[in-house]
């Protein structure tokens, strides 16, 4: 026995190894990368900027309202409208607190409104002056820098929340991109499933079909499509197996052709093959679905009949002769005319084995063979089973023996 191959070589483990550990290098990048994308697209997807956009819509509307508080206090600097300023002012410091933290709950936004950091902290103290100033607005100087810190906190608050819109609008499209993008990843994924499958369905009725023709190959014959001595072999022993459970008879018939040789040697091969092919194709039509016909040699076909006594096995020999006889079998030159020589046998409660019956079956178509050919002969077991060769009668002559088959 060859054992080279029974142990890797040192090179060879190293291939496997160093295989091995690209693909796990490779697998583990891939599984890395796959991670974040999908921790970018929970991010990006999962978020919900409602809140935050209600906070900025309330938030952009304050605006115009401390201009009014401002120019009321302004006109006339009474305590009601000092305190009206006061609210919107820490109204204002509160919804920019709001707005911030808002935006903190969501990193990608974080990220993106880090410029706007130094015109919030301006916003703020701006809002504190504010509000320190307010209770002044009686003051001629300080009305005056009351006002223009009201503007110049009108302008800073229209610019940073509306920065902060547009901010939210980009995420929200980025949004939306995500899920057409995350729908589209899911349906090619869906579609490269179903393709998998379906090339896995496809190889695998591939596959099946290839054993299939093989199984046919191995198990019928070729030129008649009968079946072939491996089968009847395999299938043989089940049904005496059942022939003798259930007490029935079996018989074999071995059927050869007459002076096929000459057929040959006359017409050629390839009207020997059609001969063939049409008295199988009769004796098939002439069996029933339970027999079993296989072709064993050259011209030679058996017929296994399960529950069939030798009477009614002679009846079918009888029938098959008859038949063949009848065939019609035109050549471009001639009209051929075949017989066929059959030898039977019948084992009672499928008590013998295939090789005794095949022996019988021999036995008898050597007989029909010496007899004239065209007749059937039936050669029935002679010794009880159980019996030992020794006590066998002698045997008979044999038609494989005789052609030294
Ligand atoms: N055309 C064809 N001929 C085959 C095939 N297999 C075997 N033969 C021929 O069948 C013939 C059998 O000849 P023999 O064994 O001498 O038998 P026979 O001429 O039929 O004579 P008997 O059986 O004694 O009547 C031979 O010529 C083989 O070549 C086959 O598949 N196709």
């Amino acid at each position: 026995m060859n054992t080279s191959n029974a142990f890797p070589t040192r090179r060879t483990r190293f291939t496997r190894w160093c295989l091995a550990a690209g693909f796990a290098v490779i697998a583990g990048v891939a599984a890395l990368l796959i991670g974040l994308y999908v921790h970018h697209v929970r991010q990006q997807v999962g978020s919900d900027y409602t809140a935050l956009v209600a906070d900025i819509v309330r938030a952009q509307q304050l605006g115009p309202q401390l201009e009014l508080a401002l120019d009321n206090l302004v006109e006339q600097p009474t305590p009601q409208y000092l305190h009206q300023l006061n609210q919107l002012t820490w109204l204002a410091e509160q919804q920019l607190k709001s707005a911030q933290q808002g935006l903190e709950r969501y990193p990608l936004l974080t990220r993106d409104y880090a410029y706007l950091q130094d015109d919030i902290y301006l916003l703020e103290q701006q809002l504190t002056e504010l509000a320190e100033l307010a209770p002044h607005a009686r003051d001629r100087a300080a009305l005056t820098e009351l006002q223009q810190l009201g503007s110049n906190i009108e302008v800073n608050l229209a610019w940073i929340y509306s920065e902060l819109n547009n901010l939210v609008h980009t995420a929200v499209g980025h949004q939306r991109l995500m899920s057409q993008r995350l729908a589209q990843a899911v349906t090619a994924l869906v579609a490269l499933v179903l393709l998998i499958t379906a090339i896995l369905l496809a190889a695998v009725l591939h596959l099946q079909r290839q054993r299939n023709t093989m199984q046919q190959l191995m198990l019928t014959d070729e030129l008649t499509g009968l079946f072939n001595r491996r089968y009847l072999v395999a299938t043989i022993s089940n049904q005496l197996a059942q022939a003798r459970r259930q007490h029935q008879p079996v018989s074999f018939m071995l059927m050869d052709l007459d002076h096929f040789k000459y057929i040959n040697d006359t017409y050629g091969h390839p009207v020997g093959d059609e001969v063939l092919r049409r008295v199988t194709r009769r004796i098939a039509a002439l069996s029933r679905e339970i027999d079993t016909l296989a072709r064993i040699g050259g011209e030679e076909f058996c017929l296994l009949m399960p529950n069939t006594s030798k009477e009614a096995a002679e009846q079918v020999a009888a029938r098959i002769r008859e038949e063949i006889a009848a065939l019609p079998l035109d050549t471009v030159t001639a009209t051929l005319g075949v017989t066929i020589s059959i030898g039977l046998t019948t084992t009672e409660n499928g008590e013998h084995t295939f090789e005794q019956l095949y022996s019988f079956a021999d036995q008898a178509l050597y007989q029909a063979k010496e007899k004239g050919r065209d007749r059937t002969e039936t050669v029935l077991p002679p010794f009880p089973v159980g019996s030992s060769p020794s006590t066998r009668p002698p045997a008979l002559h044999n038609y494989h023996q005789e052609r030294h088959v």
